[in-house]
C-alpha cells in the first residue's frame, strides 16, 4: 500500500486503527536472529540440555529453540513506559502522553490515520504500555539508505534514524527525499557507501531531514536525526524527549525488577551496576525520594547519564560514583571506611542490593545479528561472580539482593544461583512479588521448588510469528509474555 503523502498527514483521534496491515498472518517477517555458529551451537545445547528434554521432549525442545531464534529478529509487540509516579498521578501522567502523542501524529505526518492506546498495565501501578502497530504493509522505494544494526533495533522500536546510525546513503541524497530504510544484516556495510548489495532487511520509509554531505562531512560524526521514519515496517510513537520528567522508556521486566527488590523509603541501598540508571531512577521512585540509593559504574560517561536521568526525574536521593564494584568493599580495617554515601563501603552496609550484572545480553529484542564470539557469550559467568561476591559482603543480615540479566543463557542465570546457594550458605533463595514471568529453567541442578522462585522471561514459549491482533485486550494478554529474555532471582542474607 501506501507510499508515503504529505496530504495525508491528519491526526484522527480513534481507539480503533484503520491502518492496514499485513494480509498474511503469524509468519515471521524478518529472518532470525544472525549469530556465529559456535554460538549458536551452545545455545543450541542450552535449550536442548537433557534435564529440559526428559520434560519437554526432543521435539518440542527444538521447537522452542527455534522460536527463541525468531523472536529475538522482531520487537515486542508493546512499548513500555514507567510513569513517574513518585511526582503525578498515573492518570495524569497517561493524559499529558495522551496530549503529546496527538501533537506527534498532527506533526509526525504518517501517511496512515492511526492513534495509539495507551494501556495502563493490569498489575504494574506504574507502567504504561503503547501497542507496536505492525508489520504494516509499506513498499519499497528505489533510494535506499542502509543503517547499522543497533540503529535499526532502535528504528523497529520507534526511534527515528540518528546521523551516527547511516550507513549508506544514495549519492545525490537530500534533505526532503523520501527514502527506504535498511537494516545491514550481518555488519557488512561500510560506513560512507554509495549502495550496498549485501544481506539488509527492510524497515520501512523515512524523510530526510540531512543531505548526504551533512551525514557523512570530513569534520566527523553528526549529530542528530538524519533520517525521520514516515511509514515505518512497524510504527511506534518516537519518545524520544518525550515527556523527560514524568516517564523513562524501560523494558517490562526490567520494571518488575525494582518490584521485586521492594524497596521503602528511608532505606539505603546499593545499585551496583547502574548505568543508565532505569532501574536507580525507579528504586529511588519507590522509596518515594527518602532514603539514599548509591549507585556505581565502572565507566564514567554512563555515570554522567545516571546523574542525568536522576535530575530529570527529580530524585535527589540517589548518589552516582564511577568505580569498579568488584573493589567496593572497604577491606583495610585500620584505615576506617566511610560509612558515607562514597564507596568503598563497610561490609553488611546496605539494607538492599541490586547486582544487574553486566550480561551477554542474548535476551534484547529486536535483534537481528550479534557478532560476539563464544568466548566473549562465557566470559560473563566469572565477572558475574566476583561482582556477586561483592554483593554478599557489603548486604546487611536481613537484607534483600537481587540479581538480574537481560540474556538467556543457564550459565548466568540458573547456574550463577545454584552456585550462589552452595558458596553463600548465608544465602536463601526467596519468593519474587511480582511474578509475571516463567519459572527458572531446568538444566542447572535446580530442584523444581527453587525453579519456581526464579522469575525467566521467555518470549519463545509464547512466540506464534508477527502479532495477528492489534486489539486491546490481545495485547494486555501479552504484555508480560512478548517481552525481552531477561532472568530475575531474589535472595534473602542470614
Ligand atoms: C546491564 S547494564 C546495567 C543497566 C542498568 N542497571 C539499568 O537498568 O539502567 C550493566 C552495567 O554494568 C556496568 N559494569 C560492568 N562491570 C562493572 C563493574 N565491575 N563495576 C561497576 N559497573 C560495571 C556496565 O558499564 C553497564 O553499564
Amino acid at each position: 500500500m501506501s507510499l508515503f503523502t504529505p496530504d495525508s498527514c491528519t491526526f484522527s483521534p480513534f481507539i480503533l486503527f484503520t491502518v492496514s496491515m499485513m494480509s498474511e498472518i503469524n509468519r515471521s517477517v524478518f529472518p532470525q536472529i544472525a549469530l556465529r555458529s559456535e554460538v549458536q551451537e551452545y545455545l543450541h545445547n542450552v535449550y536442548t540440555n537433557s534435564e529440559l528434554v526428559s520434560e519437554l521432549g526432543k521435539e518440542e525442545a527444538e521447537k522452542v529453540f527455534d522460536s527463541l531464534l525468531s523472536c529475538l529478529s522482531h520487537p515486542p509487540s508493546l512499548t513500555c513506559l514507567r510513569a513517574s509516579t513518585h511526582i503525578h498521578t498515573l492518570q495524569d501522567i497517561e493524559h499529558r502522553l495522551e496530549q503529546h502523542l496527538a501533537q506527534q501524529q498532527v506533526s509526525g505526518c504518517y501517511s496512515d490515520r492511526i492513534s495509539t492506546p495507551i494501556l495502563p498495565h493490569p498489575q504494574l501501578p506504574d507502567v504504561l504500555l503503547l501497542p507496536v502497530i505492525g508489520p504494516r504493509d509499506v513498499s519499497i522505494l528505489n533510494a535506499e539508505v542502509i543503517v547499522g544494526a543497533q540503529c535499526g533495533s532502535a528504528v523497529l522500536r520507534g526511534a527515528h534514524v540518528f546521523a551516527p546510525g547511516v550507513l549508506s546513503a544514495p549519492k545525490f541524497m537530500k534533505a526532503g527525499d523520501v527514502v527506504s530504510v535498511f537494516s545491514d544484516a550481518e555488519g557488512r556495510c561500510t560506513r560512507g557507501a554509495k549502495e550496498f548489495q549485501g544481506k539488509k532487511v527492510f524497515l520501512g520509509n523515512g524523510l530526510c531531514v540531512m543531505n548526504r554531505s551533512d551525514i557523512f562531512c570530513a569534520e566527523g560524526p553528526v549529530r542528530g536525526v538524519a533520517i525521520k521514519m514516515v511509514d515505518a515496517l512497524y510504527q511506534s510513537p518516537s519518545f524520544d524527549g518525550v515527556l523527560p520528567n514524568e516517564v523513562f522508556l524501560q523494558n517490562l521486566p526490567s520494571v518488575v525488577v525494582g518490584h521485586v527488590l521492594g524497596p521503602r523509603p528511608g532505606e539505603r541501598i546499593l545499585d551496583m551496576c547502574a548505568a543508565p540508571g532505569g532501574k536507580t531512577t525507579h528504586i529511588a521512585a519507590l522509596m518515594a525520594n527518602q532514603g539514599v540509593v548509591v549507585a556505581l559504574d565502572k565507566i564514567k560517561s554512563k555515570v554522567e547519564k545516571i546523574i542525568e536521568n536522576a535530575q530529570a526525574l527529580r530524585l535527589h536521593c540517589i548518589k552516582a560514583h564511577c568505580y569498579n564494584s568488584i573493589q567496593a568493599v572497604c577491606s583495610d580495617l585500620t584505615h576506617s571506611c566511610s560509612t558515607a554515601d562514597t564507596p568503598p563501603f563497610p561490609e553488611e552496609s546496605f539494607d538492599r542490593i541490586l547486582l544487574d550484572a553486566p550480561c551477554s545480553g542474548l535476551g534484547q529484542r529486536p535483534n537481528m545479528a550479534l557478532n560476539y564470539s563464544l568466548k566473549e557469550v562465557c566470559s560473563y559467568q566469572p565477572l558475574q561472580r566476583k561482582l556477586f561476591r561483592t554483593a554478599v559482603q557489603l548486604l546487611k543480615k536481613g537484607g534483600v539482593l537481587v540479581y538480574s540479566t537481560c540474556t538467556v543463557t543457564l550459565a548466568e542465570n540458573e547456574e550463577q544461583v545454584a552456585w550462589a546457594l552452595k558458596t553463600f550458605p548465608c544465602l536463601t533463595l526467596e519468593p519474587q512479588e511480582p511474578h509475571l514471568g516463567s519459572q527458572g529453567m531446568p538444566g542447572a541442578e535446580l530442584s523444581c521448588d527453587q525453579r519456581r522462585l526464579l522469575q525467566r522471561f521467555r518470549p519463545e514459549l509464547s512466540w506464534h510469528g508477527a502479532t495477528d491482533s492489534h486489539a486491546s485486550e490481545d495485547l494486555l494478554l501479552k504484555a508480560n509474555t512478548d517481552t525481552i529474555g531477561f532472568f530475575i532471582a531474589k535472595f534473602s542474607k542470614r
